[in-house]
């Protein structure tokens, strides 16, 4: 039974699906007084990566751990940036959006098991990104499932 429930990766429609929620959440972010200054040096492909490791946690192939240095190069990524409460906010605001822009499935089974991933990564990156965050003990991308509740549940 458990088998055949489908990945949260699988039910967003895949790499494709997360390539156009990322295109759409990181044009919001280049034009956002709060997060424009975070993101001024990002390079084109940002959005890409940033799908290609979502895809990862959310149960699909594990090509940003294959070919994009995996956690410990996200984490990096995040270090040192001292992101503050209200970014953080606004970074999950303008990603509820997007998902509604591209059309990500809006049941309440995919989007409370997505917005919870999207609550615990948000929060782990900015704890990361204060100056004088200690070492993470995990080295390997947190996988993210459905939770309590399975498609098609009541
Ligand atoms: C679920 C939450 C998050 C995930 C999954 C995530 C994921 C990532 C990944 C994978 C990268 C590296 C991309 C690459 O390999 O090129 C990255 C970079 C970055 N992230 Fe996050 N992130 C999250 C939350 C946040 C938040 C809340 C902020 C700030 C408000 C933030 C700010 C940044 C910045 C500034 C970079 C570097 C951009 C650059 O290259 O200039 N992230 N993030």
């Amino acid at each position: 039974m458990t088998d055949q429930v489908p990945t949260l990766y699988e039910w967003a429609g895949g790499a494709e699906a997360l390539e156009q929620l990322t295109e759409e959440f990181y044009a919001r972010v280049r034009k956002d007084e709060l997060l424009a200054p975070l993101f001024a040096r990002m390079a084109d492909d940002h959005p890409k990566h940033v799908a290609t490791f979502l895809g990862e946690v959310l149960g699909g192939p594990e090509r940003y751990t294959e070919h994009h240095g995996g956690y410990r190069h996200m984490l990096s990524r995040h270090r040192g940036r001292a992101i503050k409460a209200e970014q953080r906010a606004r970074w999950v605001e303008l990603m509820l959006e997007a998902m509604d822009v591209v059309g990500l499935p809006d049941d309440a089974e995919f989007r409370s098991a997505f917005i919870g991933y999207i609550e615990f990564g948000s929060r782990r990156a900015m704890a990361n990104s204060q100056p004088g965050a200690g070492p993470t003990r995990r080295t390997t991308i947190k996988k993210w499932g459905w939770g309590e509740a399975l498609p098609g549940d009541e």
